[in-house]
């Protein structure tokens, strides 16, 4: 088996009703990799209603399945709405909301307890990059925020930079495929299937770079923010996925 190609959208705090014909757009573009959006919370029950081809995730859980969480969501709940996916441990969590790797590592736990599939998200500052830390911090992301019971079939690894997140910048593909094969060697000592573990790439994607994104090894997939909005933007970094 190789890792599932998969081009993961992020939508963050953006998107309304009237964009759930973006999802539509998508679907009908018939992509023999995965596709998936993740859209604002409140917009999974109509996404998940006319995805049709597009399997819908969430861009955070909580780590325990119920209780006195005001303002959270389960994993058990986002599984029961019909979500397929949930991004845990994103830089802009990381930072917004002091989420460390003990926590994005519950997050994930709960996930995988719910039957989801936990994309699990890594990635050095600009200011670790500048003192040549990289492979450092992002071997201690994994360590720290992978959990026991991880498998290929129930988690992703997302690689995203956090300098280049949002940003128009992208590391060199030779930065990005040192890390790739950094996170690939750590899978498989760990995880009897690490080699088919899917690992993506994000941060600044966007239809005139993905080829050459796609072509780095180890990289199978995207997570893309920005690109992911617009169904005439994500649609050509789907096909140049397809066509890696
Ligand atoms: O989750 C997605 C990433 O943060 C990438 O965002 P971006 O494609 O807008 O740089």
């Amino acid at each position: 088996m190789a890792p599932r190609k998969l081009a993961a959208g992020n939508w963050k705090m953006n998107g309304d009703l009237a964009a759930l014909d973006q999802i539509a757009m998508i679907g009908d573009a018939g992509a023999s990799c995965d596709v998936l959006i993740c859209p604002p919370a409140p917009l999974l029950v109509p996404m998940i209603a006319g995805a049709g081809p597009v399997k819908i995730g969430a861009q955070d859980c909580h780590a325990e399945d119920a209780g006195a969480h005001t303002g959270d969501i389960s994993a058990v709940l986002l599984r029961d709405l019909g979500a397929s996916h949930v991004i845990v441990g994103h830089s802009e969590r990381r930072a917004d909301h002091a989420e460390t790797d003990a926590m994005v590592c519950a997050k994930a736990a709960a996930a995988h307890r719910a039957g989801l599939v936990a994309i699990i998200c890594l990635g050095e500052t600009e200011a670790e990059r500048d003192d040549g830390r990289t492979l450092d911090v992002i071997a201690t992301q994994l360590a720290g925020s992978l959990p026991e019971g991880a498998t290929a079939a129930n988690s992703v690894i997302a690689y995203e930079p956090v300098w280049a997140i949002g940003t128009g910048r992208t590391p060199s593909l030779d930065q990005i495929a040192e890390v790739h094969a950094l996170l690939r060697d750590r899978l498989v000592a760990r995880l009897a299937d690490g080699a088919d573990v899917a690992l993506l790439y994000g941060g600044s994607v966007k239809p005139g770079n993905a080829t050459e994104i796609f072509a780095v090894p180890h990289v199978d997939g995207a997570l893309v923010g920005g690109a992911s909005l617009k169904a005439a933007d994500f649609i050509p970094i789907i096909a140049a996925l397809d066509a890696a």
